[in-house]
């Protein structure tokens, strides 16, 4: 018996992608113009990035960037643990921490090192990991790294959780939920899933990944907003590349758990360290988060508007009040004709397809952000009623 080719499997599973219209393609972009992108040549309004409070182009976080970087350079230089570790790290994870009121924050070289630290730091194969059927990839693949029991519960539901803990009442357990869910924007249950966590003894964990710097008092994210705190939720996660615009993540939580974290954890430990010159400019960008309420109050106000006249114009949205506003579409090619219509009409929102979501629910993930105006999301919901028209009656999208 001869050994299968590993360049025919890789062959037909692209075919296979191709033929379901689920190529994955990448573009090149240059962000340089507020909500504008350049793409191809092409201005186009960007509807689909996480930079919700239009901080990655701040004048205060480019100057932090660019002065940390003059004085210590673009590199991190090593792990923290060797010599990599920078006073302007110390400083990050002191202001996050004081922030989203934690004991302690422990800097990540992004969320999805970050959860798979978390995995790996608390789960084995002793321990049980139960989570919401949309979590994050990251999280999934944290729990299946770390060879825990991973036990996954229908969405947003409290009942599904506890019993998913209860179906294995010896295992020390990890309860963990995004905070606002990436692809569908809606919060997750925090309150009914803290009284689960706790009357179970399990630790609960929120990604928050884009709920930090959206939601709550002062942006303090999705667990201060259901008025929690670090002893319903002793650990979270912050990313760094959404709302705060830079690039990281951090993990909160109070002194054991963090102290454990960065003694064990493996992508903590075996990694470079995020460049000082990046937390600088995060440092800068989460005074801004924490001071700019007129950046949160336009987004409320952007994002009642965008539902209002997309629920006139008989889009079919899901029930989100952040400012990720899914489009759902249906099939794949729909979806893809869809944003090849919007990117002809000059606006840019990305199809999203399974497996990133659930077979039969492939959207368009609109995004906004607080650099848009009114006027930009009045033209973005006739653009889309116009794709959905023209992808009703099958026309096709010439380039
Ligand atoms: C809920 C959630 N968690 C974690 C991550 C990973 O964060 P990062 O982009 O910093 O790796 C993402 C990224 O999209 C996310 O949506």
């Amino acid at each position: 018996m001869s050994r299968a080719s590993w360049r025919e499997r890789i062959e037909a599973a692209r075919a296979e992608r191709a033929a379901a219209a689920r190529t994955r393609v990448r573009r090149t972009v240059s962000h340089r113009d507020g909500a504008r992108c350049q793409v191809d040549g092409r201005s186009l309004l960007n509807f689909c990035g996480n930079d919700y409070l239009g901080l990655s182009q701040h004048f205060a976080v480019i100057n932090a960037l660019q002065d940390a970087a003059a004085r210590e350079g673009g590199g991190g230089v090593a792990s923290h643990l060797v010599c990599g570790h920078h006073a302007l790290h110390d400083a990050l994870e002191r202001e996050l921490a004081d922030w989203l009121g934690y004991p302690r924050a422990l800097l990540f070289g992004s969320g999805f090192l970050a959860n798979l630290a978390v995995g790996q730091a608390l789960l084995d194969d002793e321990s049980l990991c139960v989570q919401d059927r949309l979590n994050h990839a990251s999280l999934i693949d944290a729990a299946r790294l770390a060879g825990c029991r991973l036990r996954r519960y229908p969405h947003a539901d409290p009942e599904g959780a506890l019993r998913q803990l209860r179906s294995l009442p010896e295992s020390v357990a990890m309860l963990a939920t995004d905070g606002v869910f990436s692809m569908d924007g809606d919060v997750a249950p925090l309150r009914e899933l803290a009284l689960v966590a706790r009357v179970q003894k399990a630790l609960l964990y929120v990604d928050d990944a884009h709920g930090v710097g959206v939601l709550g008092a002062d942006g303090r994210g999705s667990v201060a907003a259901a008025r929690l705190g670090v002893e319903e939720v002793p650990l979270q996660l912050a990313t760094l590349g959404k709302a705060l615009g830079g690039y990281g993540a951090a993990v909160l939580g109070d002194e054991a758990l963090i102290g454990h974290l960065a003694e064990t954890a493996r992508p903590y430990l075996y990694t470079t360290a995020l460049p000082p010159a990046q937390a600088a400019a995060t440092l800068a960008a989460v005074k801004l988060a924490r001071s700019e309420h007129w950046r949160r109050d336009k987004l409320r106000e952007l994002t009642g508007r965008f539902r209002e006249r997309a629920r006139q114009a008989g889009l079919k949205l899901l029930d989100s009040q952040t400012p990720i506003q899914p489009v759902l579409c249906g099939d794949d090619s729909r979806a893809l004709a869809m944003a090849q219509s919007l990117e002809q009409a000059g606006y840019w929102v990305a199809a999203i397809r399974p497996p990133t979501v659930p077979e039969g629910s492939a959207r368009l993930r609109v995004t906004l952000s607080a650099l848009h105006g009114v006027g930009d999301v009045d033209g973005l919901v006739a653009a889309l009623a116009k794709a959905r028209d023209r992808a009703d009656l099958g026309v096709a999208v010439t380039a």
